[in-house]
């Protein structure tokens, strides 16, 4: 199945998002018109132009408030249609999207668009040219597709026929299996686009918030099912009006895109097992294991700064690397490695952002699997030179240029500590208790959050929950998180919008995206403190008046809240459980390290973030520097 997208989706001039739209591996384009009025070159040119970046133009549009017109405005009408069959031909694309009018004067009635669409039909035809109509949900009259179909039924006419657009219809909350029983042929084109559940008016919420199949929360895999099902085997196009895409990275927006139409086409063709098969095949989501280790890249004094916290932590040095200058720190079952190599990835993630986590390790179900899912829905996959004795691990790049590396049982590579290290004896594991890692919680700009959030989902078997707002001091950080049914792999990705907010001054300081936190999980987080208290480590210091607020909100049996006072440690219940959660300060420019322990809680501690924020940046002098 061809792939297309509408130019108006990416930002830039009109070179700059056919290089893009190219690179990502589109076929094809649908024009926007302001984007070739906007262009100082022929029509001819631009045709040329398109087709030497190896596209096609698969559709002009759009062609507005046609229909239903009384006259002298019906003979304007097709005048101008003219025109536009001039300008498509000399472009070198047959089609035209004719999206339903919003004139004033447009008068109603399902024949007299019929025969306005007939008329449109032979003048076309004459021409070698193609007509769809596509029912905008806040079309005058006509705004249901529907009654689009039955518009373009009744002109009878080979060149005219319908375009659905699946914001419009699941937008206005139709039932895509209306769909199935349109004759397939007779569908000229599909246009696809996501959106967030949102109460708006819909021409804003259409213009403004439209995003990619899978980033938003309408049901686009029922309607492309039921497109294909009624046998549709034209191109699959996105026509994403969005905000941000308008301002963002033009290659970015469109590899999110292509992106999206690869995991949708797939979750098409797993869905819907009866279509005939012309969409590509690809291995399923990856479902996700767990962590198998978290690598910071760090040197000189940030390591032992950084050996010092973990050693406070609970943490043994349990192993080092027999070729390279690795140190793996394990407790239960968290493998942290500290790499201090002076050349390669880590060593470039070190000498760009100092301290930082350059490398997470995935364990998943068939790391081959993984690596090939990745690649497919676009991920860059990422390869160094291997040492003597060195397993062959695949990985991708993942956030903000770091690395994920991909681990499974099936093909041995889950041994690599045994492979590549040497124990180090003696190293008591259980340490403070910490037995794995609960999540991680990674920090980007708030802009690149849809991106972070369609890379994980398109990749693994993980559901995203909704955004939630972290209320800053300073402003507002938005979070979302991405996790496995069963909790093995929780992420949560926190966009920052300012500077000003902790989120945001860790993004400037560790110049770009990365992981902010880890958050480690406990069975018993009273004696977890304790015996962290025993090894030095200093909590985070919660305020009484965080406490006060506790008693009024909770019923506690006897001594609990003074147990959760004395130990720093901030409390939250669901209808699930309960949420226990104590921090450490940050270091190497605001990473810090979260423990907790849940019986059954689900969330996160979302209405703790402020206060625990607000500590954190207690803690912090004016300009991001340790107070003390
Ligand atoms: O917002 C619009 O006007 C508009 C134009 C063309 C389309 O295909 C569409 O879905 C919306
Ligand atoms: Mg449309």
């Amino acid at each position: 199945m061809k792939t297309s997208i509408a130019t108006v989706s990416v930002s830039g001039d009109l070179r700059e998002k056919l290089e893009a739209i190219a690179a990502a591996g589109f076929d094809g384009i649908e024009i926007f018109e302001q984007d070739f009025i906007a262009h100082d070159g022929s029509p001819r040119d631009v045709g040329n132009m398109v087709r030497d970046h190896g596209l096609e133009i698969a559709l002009f549009q759009p062609f507005r408030d046609f229909e239903g017109l009384p006259e002298p405005l019906r003979a304007k009408a097709f005048d101008r249609a003219e025109r536009k069959f001039d300008l498509m031909q000399e472009l070198g694309t047959d089609l035209v999207l004719v999206c339903s009018s919003v004139h004033p004067q447009a008068l109603g009635g399902i024949d007299r668009a019929a025969a306005d669409f007939r008329e449109l039909g032979e003048r076309a035809a004459r021409r070698g040219l193609r007509v769809g109509y596509e029912a905008l949900c806040w079309g005058r009259h006509v705004n249901d597709h529907r009654d689009a179909w039955e518009i373009v039924r009744r002109a009878d006419h080979p060149n005219v026929g319908l375009i659905v657009d699946s914001f419009h219809t699941l937008g206005r909350k139709l039932s895509p299996e209306t769909l199935r029983g349109i004759p397939g042929d007779r569908i000229f084109f599909v246009q696809m686009a996501d959106a967030p559940l949102i109460e708006m008016d819909l021409l804003y919420w259409s213009r403004h918030f439209r995003n990619m199949p899978g980033e938003g929360d309408l049901d686009v895999t029922g309607f492309l099912r039921a497109v294909l099902a009624a046998g549709y085997q034209g191109p699959l196009s996105l026509e994403i009006f969005n905000d941000q895409f308008r301002g963002a990275n033009t290659a970015q927006v469109a590899r999110d895109g292509y992106r999206s139409l690869v995991a949708l086409m797939d979750d098409v063709r797993r869905t819907e097992p009866d279509l005939p098969q012309t969409l590509p095949a690809l291995p399923p989501r990856v479902r996700p294991e767990g962590v198998a280790f978290v690598e910071f890249a760090a040197q000189g004094r940030e390591a032992q700064h950084l050996a010092g916290l973990l050693d406070t932590l609970g943490f043994a040095r349990a192993a080092t690397h027999r070729n390279k200058a690795l140190t793996l720190w394990q407790q239960g079952e968290i493998r942290i490695v500290v790499n201090e190599e002076t050349s390669g990835h880590a060593a470039h993630a070190w000498n760009a952002r100092g301290t930082t986590v350059c490398d997470l390790g995935l364990a998943v179900s068939s790391a081959r699997d993984a690596l090939a899912r990745a690649t497919a829905t676009g991920a860059e996959p990422f390869s160094q030179p291997l040492g003597i004795g060195e397993l062959d691990i695949p990985a991708i790049r993942g956030l903000g240029g770091s690395v994920l590396h991909f681990i499974d049982s099936g093909s041995g590579l889950d041994r690599v500590w045994e492979v590549e290290f040497d124990p180090i004896p003696g190293a008591d594991l259980a340490g403070a208790g910490l037995t794995r890692i609960d999540h991680l919680a990674q920090t980007m700009s708030y802009e690149d959050m849809l991106s972070w959030t369609l890379f994980y989902t398109a990749i693994f078997d993980v559901r995203k929950s909704p955004m939630v707002d972290v209320i800053d001091p300073d402003g507002l950080v938005r979070s979302q998180v991405v996790e496995a049914q069963d909790g093995a792999l929780r992420i949560t990705l926190n966009g920052a919008d300012t500077h000003r907010t902790l989120a945001g001054r860790f993004l400037a300081d560790s110049f770009g995206a990365s992981v902010q936190h880890l958050a480690l999980e406990s069975a018993d987080i009273f004696d977890t403190a304790a015996r962290l208290a025993a090894r030095g480590f200093e909590p985070l210091p919660i305020p009484a008046n965080y406490y006060d607020d506790l008693t009024a909100r909770f019923d506690f049996p006897p001594g609990l809240l003074e147990r959760m006072q004395a130990a720093q440690v901030m409390y939250d219940r669901d209808s699930r459980g309960e949420f226990f959660q104590l921090y450490s300060g940050s270091f190497a420019g605001g990473l810090f390290f979260e423990i907790l322990q849940r019986s059954g809680y689900g969330g996160y501690g979302a209405p703790n973030a402020p206060f625990r924020i607000a500590a954190q940046k207690r803690r912090l002098g004016p300009k991001g520097m340790p107070a003390r």
